[in-house]
């Protein structure tokens, strides 16, 4: 297993309706701007279905292991095994994550949502490897989010001594990006920060250097 808490640093999020150009070039950029995870959230209004989200997965994927950046991808556990992805993130409503963690088997990585410590407790005794946190602030990506909480449980499962890595999520911009990983995130997580920029890959650089801590992963 890769060392997570180095992985979800910089973690980009994304799908062909969160991008206004190629999603495979946009990809390319941030993976160049030096994002360290890439989950792939094909899903809502317009998204790709059936072949074509295949198509799309694998095509992303393969820039994806060209780069050795892990690819994750969203809610579609039967994509994931499919196409042999590195992990999976899925949220409350989705499958359990006890059976998602028999699908996968025990040496993929395995995301989980939680609003909660007893949704984060549940989760690890259940085999989650990293906890996505947030709402952190407003976005306006995803239509069905919880309001935003700040960084108030990631504080509080750290103040209870909780070594699970974290990720936030939710608004997150290269302004507030710092702002979470003191708050004792592991990385932040991004949609439209990196997939709406003009320069991607400038957002994916401002974004790391946001969040790198000088003296460690460069
Ligand atoms: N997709 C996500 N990725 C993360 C990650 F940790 F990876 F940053 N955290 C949270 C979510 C939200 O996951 P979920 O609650 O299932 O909603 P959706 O399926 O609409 O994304
Ligand atoms: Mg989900």
């Amino acid at each position: 297993m890769i060392d997570l808490r180095e992985a979800l640093r910089v973690y980009f999020i994304m799908g062909s309706t969160n991008c206004v150009k190629n999603p495979a070039d946009v990809l390319s950029e941030a993976i160049s701007g030096g994002i360290t995870l890439f989950q792939f959230r094909e899903k809502g209004e317009g998204a790709f279905t059936g072949s074509e989200k295949y198509a799309l997965a694998h095509k992303l994927q393969t820039i994806c292991r060209e780069h050795h950046i892990p690819f994750i991808v969203n809610d579609d556990i039967e994509l994931a095994v499919a196409i042999d992805a590195d992990g999976v993130h899925i949220g409350q409503e989705d499958e359990t994550v006890k059976t998602v963690r028999a699908k996968i088997g025990a040496d993929k990585i395995l995301g989980v949502s939680v609003h909660s410590t007893e949704e984060a407790l549940t989760a690890i005794r259940d085999g989650a490897n990293y906890f996505g946190i947030g709402p952190v602030f407003p976005t306006k990506t995803k239509a069905d989010a919880k309001p935003s909480r700040g960084t108030t449980l990631i504080e509080k499962l750290r103040k209870d001594g909780c070594e699970t890595p974290i990720v936030g999520i939710g608004g997150i911009t290269i302004e507030n990006a710092a702002s979470v990983i003191e708050a004792g995130a592991d990385g932040v997580s991004v949609i439209t920060a990196i997939s709406k920029a003009d320069s991607p890959l400038e957002a994916a650089r401002a974004l790391r250097n946001s969040v790198i801590l000088k003296g460690m992963v460069e």
